[in-house]
Formats: C-alpha cells, sequence, structure tokens
C-alpha cells in the first residue's frame, strides 16, 4: 500500500465527477474510498473506470447481514480487488468470521465499530448503554478474535484500540482540519491527530471534496502528515 494514508472519499453522484476529483488529487492522496452511494450508483462498472487510476481502491459497503448473505456478497466483490473492505462488526462473529473467509487474500477486511456521526445520546437512543469509547473497545475486541485484520473507528478511540490490538489495521473517518465543518461527523480529530494516535488509513471526503481547490486542501492535508 501506498505511503500516504489518505483515502479520498469519493461520495458523489457522477462517475466523470468522482474520475476527475481523483485524477487531480491523485499525486497527493494513497488511495479512493468508495462508499454506498458511489456503488448503489455505478456498481462494478464504476469501480472498474476507477481501478484504471492505479490507486489502491477500498469499498466501504459496510455490510451486515446474516453470515451466509455477507459472505455471498464478499465472493461476488471478489473480482474487484479491493484492498480493503467493511463489515458493520456488530453483524457478530459469525457474520465477520465468514465475510472474512471470504475474502480475497489481498483484502483487508475491517469492522466498523461505531459510526463516526454518532455521540453518547445517539447510541443511547438505539439501547446500547456504553458510551462510543466503551462500545467500540468491545466490538474491536470481537472484530480481532473473529480475524479480521482491523476496525473502522474515531479518532478519539484508536489510540486505546490500538494499545489492546497492536498489529491491527486501523481505519479513521469523522476527520477534520483546523477550520472545517463537522457536517454530520459528531467525534472528529484532524488528520495529524488520528495518524499520530494509530491510524493506518485517514478517510477524507468533503474537507478535499467540497473545497473550493481540492487540490490545494489534499496538498495542505498532506503537508500536517
Ligand atoms: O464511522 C464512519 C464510517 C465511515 N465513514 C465514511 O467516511 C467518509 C467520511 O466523509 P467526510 O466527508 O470526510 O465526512 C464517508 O464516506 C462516510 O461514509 C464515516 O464517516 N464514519
Amino acid at each position: 500500500m501506498n505511503h500516504n494514508p489518505v483515502f479520498l472519499a469519493l461520495d458523489m453522484p457522477r462517475l466523470d465527477a468522482a474520475e476527475a476529483l481523483a485524477r487531480k488529487v491523485a499525486g497527493h492522496i494513497g488511495g479512493i474510498k468508495l462508499g454506498l452511494e458511489f456503488f448503489c450508483a455505478h456498481g462494478h462498472h464504476g469501480v472498474h473506470e476507477l481501478h484504471k487510476l492505479g490507486l489502491p481502491v477500498f469499498l466501504d459497503l459496510k455490510l451486515h447481514d446474516i453470515p451466509n448473505t455477507v459472505a455471498a456478497a464478499m465472493q461476488a466483490i471478489h473480482v474487484l480487488e479491493p484492498a480493503i473492505v467493511t463489515v458493520h462488526a456488530a453483524g457478530g462473529r459469525a457474520m465477520m468470521e465468514d465475510a472474512k473467509a471470504a475474502a480475497g487474500e489481498n483484502t483487508k477486511v475491517v469492522g466498523v465499530t461505531v459510526l463516526t456521526s454518532l455521540d453518547d445520546d445517539d447510541l443511547t437512543a438505539i439501547g446500547v448503554k456504553a458510551d462510543p469509547n466503551e462500545q467500540a473497545l468491545r466490538l474491536a475486541e470481537l472484530a480481532h478474535s473473529a480475524g479480521l485484520d482491523g476496525i473502522v473507528c474515531s479518532g478519539h478511540e484508536v489510540g486505546a484500540v490500538h494499545k489492546q490490538w497492536k498489529d491491527g489495521f486501523f481505519v479513521v473517518p469523522g476527520l477534520r482540519p483546523a477550520e472545517s465543518g463537522n457536517g454530520d461527523q459528531k467525534r472528529i480529530v484532524t488528520p495529524r491527530q488520528a495518524r499520530d494516535a494509530g491510524a493506518g488509513v485517514l478517510v477524507i471526503g468533503r474537507p478535499i471534496s467540497r473545497a473550493e481547490d481540492p487540490l490545494a486542501a489534499a496538498k495542505a492535508i498532506e503537508a500536517t502528515l
């Protein structure tokens, strides 16, 4: 994998716009992240097109279903040769074990713990008694014991998770350079703080994609790392 830890989230409806943006900043990112918005609109064809840029592709599909269904979905995306794929750790141990077993050898499977758009109140509202930190640690332990390569968590938890899972692969979204708006993210840190705490991949979308000058924004973030 490239040394630059930044994966650009291409959350936009148009394939040509996603491709143009990725091309523009390609020298200042380490990979691209294609999520639900992109995959639902453009599917396998879209992923094949963006593969042509030669950057590692992170498929952030956040699979969450019964083990048989998730394993079948993993097999169906095998042909896309993703570097990283996400499943929801809350799907449970058997689901994660089957997801990992169905993934390609060169694909890292990571478990989403607590979405960075959620805070304490949101967890309480869905019946989770733990705070985001406790819940992320619990789900990280489960993901580890199920054989996943790592997890997704916010920059607030990654340091603690790193201590309990030394060789884990940690993906951190919810990143905001100083003076960026939060948008819908509630547990944010700067890219540098996340990297210093042990993140292996920094997922960054709007601070680059919605910047007036995306290339300048990508370069500015790179300079902080
Ligand atoms: O907990 C999570 C898991 C995934 N994401 C994804 O990361 C990007 C963040 O985009 P920004 O524009 O930088 O906020 C987005 O694609 C999410 O689906 C996350 O934010 N939090």
